[in-house]
């Protein structure tokens, strides 16, 4: 309760004003409790019929008013709680993106949506019927307590017995329903990850025909959530039935009690039918209340894993602002393992990138390239050495200024939901669109913007989808152009474009390194050929460095390395060369 109080402290006047109506709703409810004990002796026993009329007015009237009342109570507390889910689903958007990218590899997106979703909107259906319970029916039962012992204290305090009761039997329950409800949430997080991962990988699952496969594994998840659930709602229906059974007992104790006393002339009938209407009252609000103890359990299981999130250190920023690369990149002594495994991917990596270089990584597959890469914009900080910039520890660096330095332009080009000039200023959203189309013109990617149906305003679909694979990386290295950063960080595609593309994404490439330090994760012959500087790593160590001709003379495993970059042609033009 406490952490949802913390919550919900932005709109305590909205939950301040739903407290006040309650109280008022609730004292309603008492004096209809109140009135039945006038009504029935001074009107109907005493045969008054002159205010036999005003009875159902009276009714009628403060029912009408318990409502207005319990209307705007559960209004205000609705818009709170609808307020407060909101909130905190930006709170955790706002927090996903800045947590260090080493969370994702560990966690799944399925699972992360499902935490933004599914367990945001338990939250968001349980709130308000909690607050609203504990709130109203929590006055109720304390107005209609206070009628019942007013009128007659032990008889109102026999009924109570069974109260401790339907508490103790709610906590019990109540502990197994928090930890049922924390297995629910996992598996439906399983069954969203379920889902995203077909959709992303449609194609793999049509090609090699495992539709059916899938459908067997995703409708396994999915029973394992359904038989969760299905424990949890006889859990549930169980503390309803306990609480059914031991009111039921109030009751019958009240009129075992308060009959003898009224057959005995020690109460009148009137006392006797105020209590019992007080009591019958007060047993549905103590009955929703232990069921709202049971709902605050199962919040407590989406609040825990909320904050499981919530709580993940974001990405450390350094304070000194940089605005410039004037020299160099310096790797010192850089070690880097995986967060969570112990085999470093680099080894005391020592290399300089000077200012204006065009530095080319070579390595098989698995040496560490693109891990290495990755160092530069701090996506992962190295475990042990230092990498620093200008002679300043990249840790040292405010973190946005530092990724202002840089465009990377990777292997799968990532496309946003937008239109196709938004993607191209994704770096730089005030850019005009002339600039956009600047760059998309020194990118080759203007003609074919062009020839697309709404041109520069046309929706690129999820991940840019509707793109062919050389398109989607002109509009990539157009959005890097844009952003026209001094560093530029490249991993060229593996996959293979076809002719035209290759040559256009190539020139494309060339064009945009012109007077900017690059750093590229190399594939293609042309950019080693060109590159100022070639690295070659082997098993995270770099093995040797220098130009291409001097390498190719001095270095067996370039050479072998070199001649995978080679077509066949090509190929048996060198073999002769290196005999
Ligand atoms: N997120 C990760 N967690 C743990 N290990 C990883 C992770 N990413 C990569 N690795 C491991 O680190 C090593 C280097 O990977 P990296 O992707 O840097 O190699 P690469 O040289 O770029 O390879 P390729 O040319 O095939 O892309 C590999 O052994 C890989 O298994």
């Amino acid at each position: 309760m406490r952490r949802i109080w913390q919550l919900a402290r932005p709109y305590w006047w909205l939950v301040s004003l739903a407290i006040v109506f309650s109280f008022v709703a609730s004292s309603l409810q008492g004096a209809i409790a109140w009135l039945v004990k006038p009504a029935m002796d001074k009107v109907l026993l005493a045969r008054n019929y002159q205010y036999l009329a005003l009875l159902p007015v009276g009714v009628i009237a403060l029912i009408f008013l318990r409502s207005g009342a319990a209307f705007v109570q559960s209004y205000c507390m609705r818009v709170a709680s609808l307020r407060l889910v909101r909130d905190v689903r930006n709170l955790l958007y706002h927090h996903l993106i800045r947590l260090p990218v080493g969370y994702f590899q560990k966690e799944t997106s399925g699972r992360i949506v499902s935490r933004l979703v599914t367990d945001v909107s338990l939250i968001e259906t349980s709130l308000g019927t909690i607050f609203q319970t504990t709130m109203i029916e929590g006055a109720t039962v304390i107005t209609l307590a206070a009628v019942a012992l007013w009128r007659r204290w032990d008889l109102a305090l026999l009924s109570f017995i069974v109260l401790p009761l339907v508490g103790y039997m709610a906590r019990r329950l109540g502990v197994r329903i928090h930890r049922r409800r924390h297995r629910a949430q996992e598996k439906i997080a399983d069954v969203t990850h379920r889902i995203s991962e077909a959709i992303q990988g449609l194609k793999v699952i049509k090609v090699f025909g495992q539709e059916s496969q899938r459908e067997r594994i995703f409708s396994q998840e999915n029973k394992r959530f359904y038989r969760e659930m299905v424990r949890l709602t006889r859990l549930k229906e169980g503390t309803r039935i306990l609480a059914d059974g031991l009111t039921g007992l109030g009751v019958a104790l009240v009129l075992w009690y308060g009959g003898s006393l009224v057959v005995r002339g020690v109460i009148t009938s009137g006392d006797f039918f105020s209590i019992l209407t007080a009591l019958f009252m007060v047993f549905t609000p103590v009955k929703r209340l232990a069921r709202s103890y049971t709902n605050i359990q199962e919040i407590r299981a989406a609040i825990d894993r909320v904050d499981q999130l919530l709580y993940l250190p974001e990405e450390k920023s350094g304070q000194h602002p940089i605005d410039s690369f004037r020299r160099e990149i310096r790797f010192e002594k850089v070690s880097f393992a995986y967060p969570g495994s112990s085999e470093p991917v680099l080894k005391e990596v020592d290399l300089v990138i000077g200012q204006g270089e065009v530095v080319a990584i070579v390595g098989p597959s698995g040496a560490g390239k693109s891990t290495l890469v990755d160092l530069i914009p701090r996506f992962f900080d190295p475990t042990s050495g230092r990498i620093l910039i200008d002679g300043l520890d990249l840790r040292e660096l405010d973190l946005r200024d530092l990724r202002n330095l840089m465009a990377i332009v990777s292997q799968d080009v990532i496309l946003f939901n937008d239109t196709v000039a938004e993607n191209i200023a994704f770096g730089r959203p005030e850019a005009s669109l002339e600039e956009i189309i600047e760059a998309a013109k020194m990118a080759y990617a203007h003609e074919f913007i062009e020839n697309l149906p709404q041109g520069y305003q046309t929706l690129l679909g999820e991940r840019g989808l509707n793109l062919s694979g050389g398109q989607r990386q002109r509009i990539a290295i157009a959005r890097a152009i844009l952003k026209n950063p001094p560093i530029l960080i490249l991993d060229e595609a593996t996959s293979a474009l076809d002719a035209v593309s290759e040559r256009l994404v190539q020139k494309a490439l060339e064009k945009m390194m012109i007077g900017r330090t690059t750093i590229v994760v190399a594939h293609r012959l042309s950019t080693i050929k060109g590159a100022d500087k070639i690295v070659v790593l082997d098993q995270g160590q770099i093995i040797a460095q220098g130009r291409h001709e001097e390498l190719f003379q001095k270095n067996p495993t370039y050479r072998q390395l070199y001649s995978t970059f080679l077509n066949e042609e090509e190929r048996s033009q060198v073999i002769p060369l290196k005999r």
